[in-house]
């Protein structure tokens, strides 16, 4: 009895231990993805550096978390909006910025990745920073739909690789899928399952498999919608309105594909596609080709009208 509370014990504090570790965290890749997840950590007393390839993008990064916390505070101080600039001076003084991962993870507890959906440059970019980091530190991959086990297979520490899929917008979306590749270890998994905790998320585990959950079911929903449209079946508008108001859904399927990026979804079907061509939820869309072609990436081109809705 006496031994099962030291274990009991011991594997509580050691749990503490693994959380009280992940203070420090790196997000890599300033976008969409990125500038969110940077916010929500910071806003829950992690310190944050946001890395990305330029100080330009960088900047553009800090002024859309600013005006995310300025969304944030106004529905949050609305009695007392005086304490509201305290508020988020308060959380962008927990982030800063770099353009060099290589030299910032040398202190860092966790490395998540938000950069372009493309196994190759992510693989390049871990690669890199596994000869950087300490020991010590669990690298994470924010991908949509490529094998956590492929991405980790560039880096020596695949006991210490799994996965965070956030939801986009970060700040608002509850859910975190905390994915357990086959190299992951347990205690790797289990400081994830913690951190999305600390970040106020709920948390879901997630084999390794194309899609995880979420995205497994929705993209060849959102998929569908195009070629429903394709085939003349619906206007735009009328299958926005029809999933809004038929299904309950916050976004018509075009709006949400204007809301993730254009680019970002043909990456994901059409990574999907090539290793299973037979499959005809993973066909990809001509218009979808075509917009992208014409750099109309949705909502961060600032051309979600013009492109999808
Ligand atoms: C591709 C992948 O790998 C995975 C994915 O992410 S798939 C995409 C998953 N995401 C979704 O499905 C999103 C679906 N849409 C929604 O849930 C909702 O439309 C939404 C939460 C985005 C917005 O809510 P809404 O009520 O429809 O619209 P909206 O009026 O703009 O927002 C309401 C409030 O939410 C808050 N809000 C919305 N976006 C915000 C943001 N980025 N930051 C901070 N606050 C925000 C604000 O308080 C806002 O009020 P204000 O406009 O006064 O600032
Ligand atoms: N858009 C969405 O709704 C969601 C996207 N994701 C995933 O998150 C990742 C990022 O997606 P988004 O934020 O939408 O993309 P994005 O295009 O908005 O941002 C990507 C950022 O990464 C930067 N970048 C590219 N290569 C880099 C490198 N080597 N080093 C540093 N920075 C680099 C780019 O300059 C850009 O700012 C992708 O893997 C995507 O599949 C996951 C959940 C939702």
């Amino acid at each position: 009895m006496a031994f099962v509370t030291r274990q009991f014990i011991r594997s509580l504090s050691s749990s503490a231990a693994l959380h009280a570790a992940i203070k420090h965290v790196t997000i890599i890749g300033g976008g969409l993805m990125g500038a969110g997840i940077a916010q929500v950590a910071a806003s829950t007393g992690h310190s944050v550096v946001l890395v990305d390839t330029s100080e330009d993008i960088l900047k553009k990064s800090a002024k859309g978390i600013e005006s995310s916390l300025k969304r944030v505070a106004k529905k949050k101080f609305a009695e007392k909006p005086e304490d509201g600039e305290a508020f988020i001076q308060k959380i962008l003084k927990n982030i800063s910025t770099s353009t060099d991962a290589a030299s910032v993870v040398q202190g860092t507890d966790l490395v998540v990745e938000a950069i372009v959906e493309n196994l190759k440059v992510k693989q390049d970019l871990f690669g890199a920073l596994d000869k950087a980091a300490p020991e010590h530190t669990i690298f994470a991959s924010n991908t949509s739909s490529l094998p956590i086990a492929d991405i980790a297979s560039s880096t020596a520490r695949l006991d210490r690789f799994g996965g965070l899929h956030f939801f986009n917008p970060v700040p608002m979306m509850k859910l975190v899928e905390v994915i357990k590749a086959p190299g992951t270890s347990q205690q790797t998994f289990d400081s994830l399952l913690e951190f999305s905790k600390a970040l106020g998320k709920h948390p879901v585990s997630c084999k390794d498999t194309p899609g995880f959950i979420v995205n497994r079911l929705l993209v060849p929903y959102m998929l569908e919608a195009v070629r429903l449209h394709e085939r003349g079946h619906g206007s735009k508008e009328d299958i926005d309105v029809a999933m809004k108001l038929g299904a309950g859904y916050p976004m018509g399927p075009f709006e949400l594909l204007d809301y993730v990026g254009l680019d970002t979804s043909k990456f994901i079907i059409d990574g999907w596609h090539e290793k299973d061509p037979d499959n005809p939820l993973f066909a990809p869309s001509p218009l979808l080709n075509k917009l992208v072609a014409e750099g109309k990436l949705g909502k961060k081109t600032d051309v979600a009208v013009s492109s999808f809705i």
